[in-house]
């Protein structure tokens, strides 16, 4: 194909120079509106590189004018006759702006970056993206958008002060390094609120713009890196740069965020019959990582509610051998003008504490705590409904028992409360969520299922439960199980109870532990490291641990951490269910 290319570059340029473009559609050339306010997707198509012209590729994408489409050439062979250049094979595409091979990243940081930084200035959440086919010139572009906004930010021109954070990281495949600690993995985890947390990210405070863009190098240097056909330096991983701004007046605001990311590039066809399939698999997992799904999941949510600011540049590499992956990136922009959401303010609702500003928590607490009333001054001095969600539970107990006369059962209860309204809000706005997408909602987001209560919450007309939907607890699936006793029924997922003692001589108990664990299988099946010495009639069975999560009453499993239990020692069955809204286990009453 590129020796059909070569040898036909200067019948390709000329047709080119004889294109005539049809006229556009008003409304798509019009550049706004297809979009969404709160999104501009930009392409910015790199100046065609000396290495490319000297192989004798020409130019393949051009700016239409200035106009904000793009226009696409390709040249095919027909059936019969010369190559051609026909509206089939000529594609345009239209985006917000277009900056050409001779714009500057300054331009683009002028007239499309720039605004973000005062939006999460003021407590927005901004985010710039850039993406495209390897040696594109994402990298180029990012990390001089990188330094300008490091000059807005700490120029002092803007009002009122700021504290500012910055972390960066890197994606590749499905883990997170920390490009500010030593490369240390972290993990990216979603909270209860739905809000991702760079789990074991190190903040770095700054306060000029020098050491701003000296941690930025740092990070830059240490990406990793592999020479791929296109770019010899080429990044293989996505870099996210994530600028926390906290107002230290106000508390009570949430921090404003500024996201720099730069996406791993999608490898051309061109490179792939070069690549060994090991390499090929690394390209589709750094691509479908959903560590970066997660990490951006605040663009594309349509329940967020933070108020976003979002700018896209589609990095295009003009060159006709990479024509196919440039009209996918640009294809992939149009798409993307047309899908990302518009951020709505989650507005106040009583039964929903996410929503929640300080006045209307401290209210709740007051009227909902019990007797004697907990002091919503103690217990939230300046914290928001979210925020309180996130306080430490022992932090929360702690804060409650500072009102005189409230006892521990108390607290506890009260924390119990505030999680339940949480959690039941939570799993509401999931259903939600599941009948605007026209799902079947599964069980633990329609109706719960319990031991005691299956059948009976069932309303009329209601069809019995599934047995897909039995196993989304741990629950025995199969009906009238439960008049059995448990350890006559031991299977893989029912969820067990035992203790372990610790005695000294003389058979004093020095300490006694209750566990909890998964059933996986029989420890003989395992193989002879776990096999059971002991005899056929002390039955052993491998679990894994189950242990407490975060909050008070959830728990995780913990697949990795797994032990031997013996039937003998196992006290009791525990019905648990799995909760999708936390992404916790509960047991269940
Ligand atoms: N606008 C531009 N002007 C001049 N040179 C550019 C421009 N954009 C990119 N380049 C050059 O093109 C090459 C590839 O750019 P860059 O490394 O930014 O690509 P990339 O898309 O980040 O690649 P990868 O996905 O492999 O990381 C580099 O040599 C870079 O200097």
């Amino acid at each position: 194909m590129e020796q059909f290319l070569l040898d036909n570059a200067d019948r390709y340029r000329k047709l080119v120079g004889l294109f005539k473009p049809a006229a556009l559609n008003k409304k798509t050339d019009s550049g706004t509106e297809a979009a969404s306010s709160d999104i501009t997707v930009s392409a910015r198509i790199r100046p065609i590189l000396e290495e490319e012209t000297s192989q004798g590729f020409p130019d393949s994408v051009f700016r239409r004018g200035p106009s904000s489409t793009v226009d696409v050439h390709e040249l095919r062979q027909p059936v019969r006759g010369l190559p051609t250049l026909n509206a089939t094979q000529s594609s345009n595409f239209t985006v917000d702006q277009v900056f050409g091979p001779d714009s500057t990243t300054n331009q683009i940081y002028e007239s499309l970056v720039k605004p973000l930084v005062p939006w999460a200035w003021s407590g927005g959440v901004s985010t710039l993206f850039a993406y495209g086919q390897t040696g594109s010139g994402k990298t180029y572009t990012v990390s001089g958008l990188q330094r300008h906004v490091a000059g807005t930010l700490m120029g002092g021109a803007m009002e009122a002060e700021r504290k500012v954070h910055i972390c960066i990281i890197e994606l590749a495949g499905q883990t997170a390094h920390d490009l500010l600690n030593a490369r240390k993995q972290i993990s990216i985890l979603e909270d209860s609120l739905g809000t991702t947390q760079l789990a074991g990210a190190v903040e770095h405070h700054v306060t000029d713009k020098g050491a701003l863009v000296a941690l930025i190098d740092i990070a830059a240097s240490l990406r990793s890196t592999a020479s791929t056909l296109m770019n010899d330096t080429s990044s293989r991983s996505h870099a996210i740069c994530r600028i926390r701004l906290e107002d230290p007046s106000d508390p009570e605001a949430d921090d404003g965020l500024l996201y720099l990311v730069d996406l791993a590039g999608s490898e051309a066809a061109r490179d792939r019959s070069a690549h060994d399939a090991a390499r090929m698999k690394e390209a589709r997992e750094i691509n479908s990582s959903l560590a970066l799904t997660k990490t951006l999941k605040h663009v594309f949510d349509p329940a967020g509610a933070r108020a976003l600011r979002t700018v896209v540049v589609a990095c295009v590499n003009p060159c006709l051998a990479d024509v196919g992956a440039s009209k996918n990136t640009l294809r992939y922009a149009e798409m993307l003008r047309a899908v990302v959401p518009r951020a709505r303010p989650a507005a106040f609702d009583p039964a929903v504490p996410a929503t929640w500003n300080n006045a209307q928590l401290r209210t709740w607490i007051g009227r909902s705590s019990g007797t004697p009333p907990i002091s919503p001054t103690l217990l939230a001095p300046q914290e928001t409904g979210p925020q309180l969600l996130r306080l430490a539970v022992p932090e929360f107990l702690a804060r409650c028992l500072q009102t005189a006369g409230v006892t521990a059962e108390q607290a506890q209860a009260f924390q119990t409360k505030f999680w339940k309204l949480h959690i039941d809000s939570q799993k509401k706005k999931q259903q939600q969520l599941t009948s605007n997408l026209g799902l079947k909602p599964n069980s633990s987001t329609s109706k719960p299922t319990s031991a005691g209560t299956r059948g009976e919450e069932e309303t009329e007309g209601d069809a019995a439960p599934t047995r897909m939907e039995r196993l989304s607890s741990s629950a025995d699936p199969e009906p009238g199980a439960d008049s059995i006793p448990f350890k006559q029924r031991i299977r893989p997922g029912m969820v067990v109870g035992w203790s372990r003692t610790w005695t000294v001589a003389g058979g004093a108990v020095l300490r006694a532990e209750k566990h909890l664990g998964v059933v996986l299988c029989p420890a003989a099946a395992v193989g002879p490291r776990v096999c059971d010495v002991r005899g056929k009639e002390k039955e052993r069975y491998l679990c894994a641990m189950v242990l407490p999560g975060m909050m008070s009453g959830a728990y995780s499993v913990s697949l990795w951490r797994q032990t031997v239990v013996d039937v003998e020692q196992m006290e009791a069955e525990v019905l648990m269910e799995y909760d999708e809204a936390t992404r916790f286990y509960y047991m269940m009453v």
